[in-house]
């Protein structure tokens, strides 16, 4: 066990504080990763807050993990001292499920790992990545390519394949229309991701106050939310459209923007449910669905797109003693676009 230096929450909704924790030993497959940079998702402050339900404390949030491996297990085979990795939201999975033979281990049906708030495999509860240092299995870390700074890659294993997922699975690309709702950490990603596969990118947002930015960052429209005139002009417009948004929506207003079979594929995570009224999928044979971040092997695969597109993420890095406050300002929706912890200043 190694002492390393963290920030967590010691209660449900309590500030974080700096604090210690134990890291396990590193095993047979294990690396030991220096971190430089953890991003903050909004997902950390739903559970800090225990807004998705019952969380383990103290917390140390993070799963958006860029660092440099400082160690590595015997039996590690894909990673050596020295290599610029990245962590995403998991870091372990059953293996054995189709979902995992498959490479969704996202899906994992046999339970998977949360890289924090979760129970490891050793039965302790695990702790993210607002730390010093951490140690995971070699087969649920991705490389970092060298295009990339790891500030501006740290976000990406979470907000970048959250996004990159369904745009994959829902094919944009050349001739598609879609629609980007939500301009924060997942919205600014989903919209330079949808422009470098060649898609007609819109940005839904509340207000028109972030536009230039949007448009800056790949969009070839933009729209208030807050405008009815904006559902009546779109009606019947998107084969495509991402809701990246962390509070609950009104789908029915959203689904009527789609043309017949196209699809409204929810990211957010909103902690009330919503409610719908189903003529919105009957007429013109609408898709209502949901993604979850993203396998290891597609993770890896954004972050080479990623690189050999010049994508980053638009951050604001930040010292460890300014994390109350950052999460603060991503709840005002004050942020462009993801803060980013120097794990350094930890
Ligand atoms: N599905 C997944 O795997 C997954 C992964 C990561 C995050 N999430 C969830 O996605 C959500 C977004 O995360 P984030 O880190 O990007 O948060 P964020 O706070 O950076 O961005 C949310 C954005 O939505 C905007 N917004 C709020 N209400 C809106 C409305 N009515 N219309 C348009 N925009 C509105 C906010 O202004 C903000 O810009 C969170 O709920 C998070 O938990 C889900
Ligand atoms: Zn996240």
């Amino acid at each position: 066990m190694t002492s390393v230096a963290a920030y967590a929450a010691p209660a449900a909704k309590a500030p974080l504080e700096r604090t210690t924790i134990e890291r396990r030993a590193v095993g047979e497959h294990d690396v030991l990763i220096d971190i430089k940079y953890a991003g903050i998702c909004h997902s950390d402050i739903h559970q800090v807050r225990e807004g998705w339900g019952e969380a383990i404390f103290p917390m140390v949030p993070g799963h958006e993990i860029a660092g440099v491996v400082c160690k590595a297990g015997p039996g590690v085979t894909r990673f050596a001292v020295g290599d610029r990795v990245g962590v995403g939201c998991m870091v372990d999975s059953c293996r054995e499920c189709d979902n995992c033979r498959a490479g969704l281990e996202q899906y994992c049906t046999g339970g998977n790992v949360m890289t924090y708030n979760g129970v490891g495999k050793d039965g302790r509860p695990t702790y993210g990545g607002y730390s010093e240092k951490i140690v995971v299995d070699e087969n649920f870390v991705v490389r970092v390519p060298d295009g990339l700074a790891l500030d501006e890659a740290a976000p990406l294993l979470c907000a970048g394949i959250t996004t990159y997922s369904p745009l994959r699975h829902w094919q944009a690309g050349p001739g598609k229309k879609v629609a980007v709702v939500g301009l924060g950490g997942l919205g600014h990603m989903a919209v330079k991701l949808a422009h470098a596969l060649g898609a007609e990118v819109t940005v839904l947002s509340q207000s028109l106050r972030k536009k230039d930015d949007g448009l800056r960052l790949g969009a070839d429209h933009y729209h208030a939310t807050s405008d009815p005139e904006t559902f009546r002009a779109l009606a019947g417009r998107f084969d495509l459209i991402v809701s990246t948004v962390s509070a609950p929506l009104d789908f029915g207003a959203y689904l009527s923007l789609l043309r017949t079979d196209g699809a409204l594929v929810n990211v957010g995570a909103p902690e009330e449910p919503v409610s719908l009224n189903l003529f919105s999928v009957i007429g013109g044979r609408k898709t209502l669905a949901g993604s979850s971040i993203g396998g290891i092997r597609e993770t890896q695969e954004m972050l080479d797109f990623c690189a050999a597109h010049g994508i980053g993420a638009d951050i604001e890095v930040i010292r460890a003693d300014q994390v109350n406050e950052a999460y603060e300002r991503v709840l005002a929706s004050d942020v462009r676009y993801r803060f980013v912890i120097d794990a350094a200043t930890i």
